[in-house]
């Protein structure tokens, strides 16, 4: 992040919010995106209990997005996604690419779907890749 607190963060399946909320202090807004309701109220509840008042965490399946998706925050300048092991639905992965954030960061537990994922959201375009 640029650290001027300019910047609008997509956390996608942020969980409870550790990635939104370590970046909210450096970005203008975060919005994160979860399908399990406990850990929407977790992540809520992490913001409070951290003073965080620029982040708002919606529940929602990410597999089943529909054209409404994407009205409801501003253009991300920024997106994080740390799918769980599956990886990211095509439905997800071809809104990513319409939006064209200017910087993506994926986040994997699975190297054969992040592989998968990023060919079809790297193809044409120049990717890095870093390992750890
Ligand atoms: C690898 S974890 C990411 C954890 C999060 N980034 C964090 O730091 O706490 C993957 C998350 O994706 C969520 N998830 C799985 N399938 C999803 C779906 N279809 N839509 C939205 N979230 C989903 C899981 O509940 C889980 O919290």
């Amino acid at each position: 992040l640029k650290g001027d607190g300019s910047e609008i963060v997509l956390d996608l399946f942020c969980g409870t919010g550790t990635i939104g909320l370590t970046l909210a202090r450096s970005a203008k807004h975060v919005y994160g995106y979860e399908v399990v309701p406990e850990a929407i109220a977790d992540a809520q509840k992490n913001a409070q209990l951290n003073g965080i008042s620029n982040a708002t965490f919606v529940q929602g399946d990410l597999n089943k997005i529909n054209e409404t998706f994407g009205k409801e925050f501003p253009k991300p300048d920024i997106i994080i996604s740390d799918p769980n092991r599956p990886g990211m639905h095509m439905k997800l992965i071809k809104w990513l690419l319409e939006v064209k954030a200017p910087r993506i960061v994926y986040v994997s537990c699975n190297p054969a779907t992040c592989a998968r994922d990023l060919d079809y959201l790297c193809h044409g375009v120049v990717c890095l890749l870093l390992l750890l």
